[in-house]
């Protein structure tokens, strides 16, 4: 790799603009505008088809965006009979304002308008690159020609607003922003705001696209400050801005962007865009709602999102994209298990005000996800939170701490065996083939209990071991289980001491069953643990001691 090949391609103000730093977080929500079917759709493979479009506008209505840039329709016949389809069948709801793209070229601009015949609302987007690197290379003109084309491109849009009688609102994007001489990216806005020359009710967009993602954030940011700052109407200007994501950073853009004076954010759904994509309006919105600020946008449904954006533009999501990924509320490793468990009861148990569970910066349940097969997840990692937390919540299960960490160790185990995620009923079934009503090698045949006098017990006890000849003992206790307890003892000569019995109701089953716990220590000072499931609860503890016993 040879490093001497690259330097810095960004300007920084001429004057310091670190105002927004002081500031730590986002108090309301910024204008969305997407931009999914502009600049999303440029960047697939396969462009989206006409059909396709159409749904995907329908979604974004539904999400709540206000302002969404359509196409360029003078670039293919699907986008400008897009945009025509939109206006000829009236599906641009009358809250919503479509926007469309165009270079800054007269036939460009011209077609462009006639694409937007008869739409109510419209923002008409021009840009024209300014970067060093653009005027240099590609258009190979001085600053004086760049900004003449930003300006001559303005006053056609305002001509042929006029003209069509609309009041269509108009933005201009710097192109290339990032790497343009900032003193000079404010030239051309003003002189473009110049032609407008923007009211309180016809504001004009200004828009900042970080084109190419060329800095850290806080380096934009002081960009965008010091355009704020500066930009003549400032009053009537909505600044925009437009982050890419090449360096990694394109949510950092937006929030430090907003922080810093931008009252507008272009975007798209799960960071869709040319390269390494546009900013995820997504994450942007997820991150305010995350603090308790209103995105203003309905997330509410994301497995439905994920799966109409996955098929409209065959992009998949990767696992890990914040909240929308299918692993990013999932907890393998057994701390993390342990935690989220203890918050989930906290939540249940105290009922605060806001979400405080470790681990999960917010209830997955608030956009669409569940607790059951998003959060907890058992492979050879997790724990005996986790796995204890499984056989609560979907099987009704309350194991005594310690037996919790024995069935964590088997499914650990098992997990780490087959090389397997463990799903919840496979777990379910290895604690009934592990733990439940183990019957080998002592197998108990029939119990009778006599009361004797002081609430002493007599039991009555008929086993075998290893299927062979049925014999029956007789032993006493001071309750049921432990004249089972003592009979077994003195019949099989078995040393150990019943450490724990708990029992309850089986909630979820459907007939009224019992569940007994059972744990007991062997003289290597090991504990063994068993449960029993039955309607009459001495059988169940009965099994349970059994099986404890059987599992050497
Ligand atoms: C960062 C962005 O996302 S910008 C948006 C990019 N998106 C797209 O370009 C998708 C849609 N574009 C297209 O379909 C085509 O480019 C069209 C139909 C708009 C134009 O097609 P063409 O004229 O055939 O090609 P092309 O765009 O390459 O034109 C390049 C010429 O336009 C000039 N040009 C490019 N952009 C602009 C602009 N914004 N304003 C003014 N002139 C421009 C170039 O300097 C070049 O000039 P030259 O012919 O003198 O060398
Ligand atoms: C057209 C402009 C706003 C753009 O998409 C970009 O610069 O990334
Ligand atoms: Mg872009």
């Amino acid at each position: 790799m040879n490093v001497k090949k690259y330097q810095k391609q960004y300007y920084m103000p001429p004057v310091p603009c670190m105002d927004w730093a002081e500031k730590d977080s986002i108090d309301k929500a910024p204008v969305w505008c997407s931009v999914d079917l502009r600049d999303g759709n440029q960047a697939l493979v396969i462009p989206m088809s006409l059909e396709q479009k159409v749904e995907f506008f329908k979604l974004l209505v539904e999400v709540g965006f206000k302002e969404i840039e359509v196409g360029f329709p003078a670039a293919s016949e699907t986008e400008y009979e897009f945009l025509r389809t939109l206006i000829e069948h009236d599906l641009i709801p009358d809250d919503v304002t479509v926007q469309v793209l165009t270079q800054a070229r007269e036939h460009i601009i011209r077609k462009t308008f006639k694409a937007l015949k008869g739409c109510k609302n419209a923002i008409v987007h021009v840009y024209n690159s300014t970067s060093y690197a653009q005027r240099q290379q590609v258009f190979k003109k001085s600053k004086e020609d760049i900004l003449k084309i930003a300006v001559e491109g303005a006053k056609l849009l305002k001509e042929l607003t006029e003209e069509a009688g609309e009041k269509y609102r108009f933005e201009y994007s710097p192109e290339s922003f990032t790497g343009t001489e900032p003193e000079y990216a404010l030239e051309v806005c003003n002189a473009v705001l110049d032609v407008w020359q923007p009211t309180a009710d016809r504001k004009a967009i200004i828009n900042l696209p970080s084109t190419v993602e060329l800095s850290m954030p806080h380096v934009y940011a002081s960009q965008v400050e010091y355009m704020s700052k500066n930009l003549k109407y400032r009053d009537n200007v909505v600044l925009s801005l437009h982050p890419h994501n090449d360096r990694g950073c394109g949510v950092s853009d937006a929030e430090m962007g907003i922080l810093a004076g931008a009252d507008r954010i272009e975007g798209t759904l799960f960071g869709n865009g040319e390269r390494t994509g546009n900013v995820d309006i997504i994450t942007v919105g997820m991150n305010m709602y995350m603090q308790g600020v209103d995105p203003e946008l309905d997330f509410s449904d994301m497995p439905k999102l994920c799966h109409a954006f996955e098929s409209f533009t065959g992009m998949s999501i990767n696992p890990r994209s914040p909240y929308c990924g299918s692993l990013v509320f999932a907890a393998f490793s057994g701390s993390h298990q342990d935690a989220i468990a203890k918050g989930m009861h906290w939540i249940e148990e105290k009922a605060p005000d806001t979400w405080t569970v470790p681990y999960l910066p917010i209830d997955p349940t608030d956009i669409g996800r569940n607790y059951d097969a998003d959060v907890i997840r058992i492979n050879s990692q997790s724990g005996k939170g986790g796995v204890g937390y499984i056989l609560e919540t979907k099987y009704g299960l309350n194991l005594p701490a310690k037996m919790r960490e024995a069935m964590s160790y088997t499914a650990k185990s098992v997990s780490d065996h087959l090389h397997k995620e463990l799903r919840p009923d496979e777990i379910f079934e290895l604690f009934k083939d592990t733990f439940e009503n183990v019957t080998t090698p002592y197998n108990i045949n029939g119990v009778h209990f006599k009361q004797l006098d002081e609430g002493r017990i007599e039991a009555q006890v008929t086993s075998n071991y290893e299927g062979g000849e049925y014999a029956t003992a007789y032993a006493e206790g001071n309750g049921r289980l432990n004249a089972v307890s003592n009979a077994l003892k003195q019949q099989y000569n078995l040393q150990y001491d019943l450490v724990s019995y708990t029992e309850h109701a089986l909630e979820q089953s459907s007939s009224a069953q019992a569940i007994a716990y059972v744990g007991i220590k062997k003289p290597d000072g090991i504990l063994s643990w068993g449960a029993g499931v039955d309607p009459d609860i001495i059988r169940a503890s009965i099994d349970a001691l059994v099986t404890a016993i059987n599992n050497r």
